[in-house]
């Protein structure tokens, strides 16, 4: 009787151990560790300690996809090891590591040789090729410097000339300072047609009559011009006009129109002893006198007593050119 009462409590208790597994199954308690292996709880899987975990990819948002993280390069390199020989993890990744991500925005263009090594730094997984040492695509062509004119002709050309000039402007600065009267406003004058300087020296080699030159009233010799003959051809009335230089007496008359200063600024010093010559070296003493109004040489000034004593009394020239 005992033994029945216990073999009846043992089944009972076997029923309700039963049940409760059963309902314990339902809910989910008890589901095998295998199918836990695919949830993110990896520490209960044996068999995940044995595989490598693959963490999250992480791209950044606007840029190109094909770059990756580095935790993902690593496990790429832990999954196939073949991959650690196509990229060696550079000190400037490892950095990144600590971010998590890697920076995105691509190497600056203006140095070649940093954007290489970046390149072969951050391997894109897709790619199973190595990194090539040699550029893919083509640099741009060098300027081609064969093509231009070589820099030192034209160097050549251009430097020199304007050092070499230097010196010559140099010497000319005491002749500029020299010529310092002449930097006031032109006084010339349009000469009319047929009295150029040329024609002036083809006049005086070929005169239209032997006393054109000197006046008609001369004499063929020269004369001895007192003060009062020389005021007396002053070149107004019909009368020669005479000037001085350098105590000889010339007629200006046949030069009047030949004299690129004008025939006012010549008639200044005529009839007078001393303001033609005074005029004349002030405006442009570098004109010789004597070699263009050779020609129309009359004769030399002298005082009043001289004349009388030479004989030529100044009544009877001066009646003989009245
Ligand atoms: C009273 C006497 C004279 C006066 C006031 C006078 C005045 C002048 C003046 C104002 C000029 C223009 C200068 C200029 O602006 O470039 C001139 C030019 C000239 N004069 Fe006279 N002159 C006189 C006598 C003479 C004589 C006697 C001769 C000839 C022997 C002469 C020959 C010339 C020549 C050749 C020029 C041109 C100079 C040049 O191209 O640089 N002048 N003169």
């Amino acid at each position: 009787m005992v033994f029945f009462g216990v073999g009846v409590l043992v089944v009972t208790l076997s029923l309700i151990l039963y049940k409760y597994k059963t309902t314990s199954a339902w809910a989910g308690k008890d589901i095998p560790q295998e199918i836990h292996q695919t949830s993110q709880c990896g520490e209960e899987d044996t068999d995940a300690k044995e595989r490598p975990s693959i963490p999250n990819i992480t791209l950044n948002e606007g840029h190109d996809k094909s770059y990756v993280s580095v935790k993902e390069q690593d496990a790429f390199k832990t999954i196939n090891p073949s991959a650690k020989s196509q990229s060696k993890p550079a000190p400037q990744s490892q950095a990144a590591d600590n971010s998590e991500r890697v920076s995105m925005l691509p190497p600056p263009a203006s140095n070649p040789k940093q954007k290489h090594e970046e390149s072969s730094t951050a391997p894109i997984l897709p790619r199973s090729r190595p990194t090539p040492k040699v550029p893919i695509f083509k640099s741009p062509a060098k300027p081609s410097t064969p093509l231009r004119p070589p820099p030192s002709a034209a160097s050549t050309l251009r430097g020199p000339p304007s050092r070499s000039l230097a010196p010559t402007t140099t010497s000319l600065a005491p002749t500029t300072s020299t010529l310092a009267p002449s930097s006031r406003p032109s006084k010339k004058v349009i000469l009319e047609p047929g009295h150029s300087p040329l024609d002036w020296a083809h006049l005086t080699h070929n005169p239209p009559t032997p006393t054109f030159l000197r006046g008609k009233d001369v004499p063929p010799q020269l004369i001895r011009v007192p003060p009062s003959l020389l005021r007396y051809h002053s070149g107004r009335k019909g009368k020669d006009a005479w000037g001085v230089y350098q105590g000889r007496v010339y007629n200006l008359t046949p030069y009047m129109k030949f004299h690129p200063g004008g025939v006012d600024q010549l008639m200044r010093g005529a009839g007078k002893e001393r303001d033609g010559e005074r005029l004349f070296n002030e405006i442009h003493p570098w004109v010789n006198w004597e070699n263009m109004l050779g020609e129309c040489l009359v004769g030399i000034l002298v005082s009043e007593n001289e004349v009388h004593v030479s004989g030529e009394t100044p009544k009877n020239t001066m009646e003989e050119m009245d």
